[in-house]
């Protein structure tokens, strides 16, 4: 199977990393091309995948193709290879806000259309994406496509109404967890460690907490109780933080997040 990546960014390359990672596909059989030159030849060159000169070549070769361009791209890129298109070629689309009835009737109804909400994560197969097919990806595209989605990570099959929330939380967290994490590192900086210290303690703290979350099976709000020991530093920090709105902040920032990814179809 060959796979294509109409656009070549950070959320498709991480993609084709995860997919290389765990030997879903050879390099050579994973076929590329975006809009400047620049940019997907020499990723090209630098993982060993297939350079296409346009869209449509690229569509033409590939059993799957997989949109990767961002959403207000979407329309032209799928008016540019409707053409090329054969019916029994599914399409994976990574845009966000783009529903499957706006993916059908810009590709004529035919196409077999996996819908899919990935993270960054994709890249080191850590991912987390949400997934909604349409009716006509069936049989061996429709098994294909989830093992592909399958070996990036960890998969949700969802309702499309659950995606832009979906999104806010897992798609756009990835950055909202790090800003998290620097947040603790500057805070380490200002009591004196190096930046690069400080970043590795509160990276290594949060890695241990998601851990200990999965193999637990506790919830967030255990493991807090357990190390706000009473009388204790901790919780003295935890209502200083909440005081300054941390919680309140945080359902703002999801609150944005969604109504901006609602606002793309
Ligand atoms: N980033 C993330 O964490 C996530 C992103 N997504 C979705 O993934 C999609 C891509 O986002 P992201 O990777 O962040 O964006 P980027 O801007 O990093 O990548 C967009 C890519 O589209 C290419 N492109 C632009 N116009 C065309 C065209 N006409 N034909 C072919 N390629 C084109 C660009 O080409 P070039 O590089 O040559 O300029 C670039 O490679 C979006 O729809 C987004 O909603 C979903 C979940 C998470
Ligand atoms: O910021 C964005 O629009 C994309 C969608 C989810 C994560 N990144």
């Amino acid at each position: 199977m060959k796979i294509g990546f109409i656009g070549v960014g950070a959320m498709a390359r991480a993609i084709i990393e995860g997919l290389l990672k765990a030997k879903f596909i050879e390099a050579n059989d994973i076929l590329v091309h975006s809009q400047h030159k620049e940019s997907y030849v020499p990723y090209a060159q630098e993982h060993g995948l297939t350079s296409c000169d346009t869209n449509s070549e690229l569509t033409q070769k590939s059993d799957v193709v997989v949109i990767g361009v961002v959403p207000g791209v979407v329309k032209p890129v799928l008016n540019e290879i409707a053409g090329t298109l054969n019916p029994t070629q599914p399409v994976i689309s990574m845009a966000s806000g783009i529903t499957l009835d706006r993916l059908e009737e810009l590709t004529d109804y035919n196409q077999p259309i996996l819908r899919i909400l990935p993270n960054v994560n994709s890249a080191f197969n850590a991912g987390m994406t949400a997934v909604a097919a349409n009716e006509n990806l069936t049989g061996d595209n429709l098994d294909y496509t989830m093992k592909f989605v399958a070996a990036l990570g960890e998969v949700s099959e969802m309702p499309e109404s659950q995606f832009a929330n979906f999104s806010a939380i897992s798609g756009s967290a990835v950055a909202y967890i790090d800003f998290f994490i620097d947040a603790l590192s500057r805070a380490g900086v200002k009591y004196g460690f190096t930046k690069e210290v400080a970043t590795k303690i509160a990276t290594q703290t949060t890695l241990g907490s998601a851990q200990s979350l999965i193999e637990s099976g506790e919830t967030p709000a255990e493991i807090i109780d357990k190390v706000c020991s009473p009388g204790g530093d901790t919780i003295a920090g935890l209502l200083a933080m909440e005081q300054a709105g941390l919680l309140n902040a945080v359902v703002k920032g999801i609150d944005a997040t969604i109504e901006k990814s609602t606002g793309n179809n």
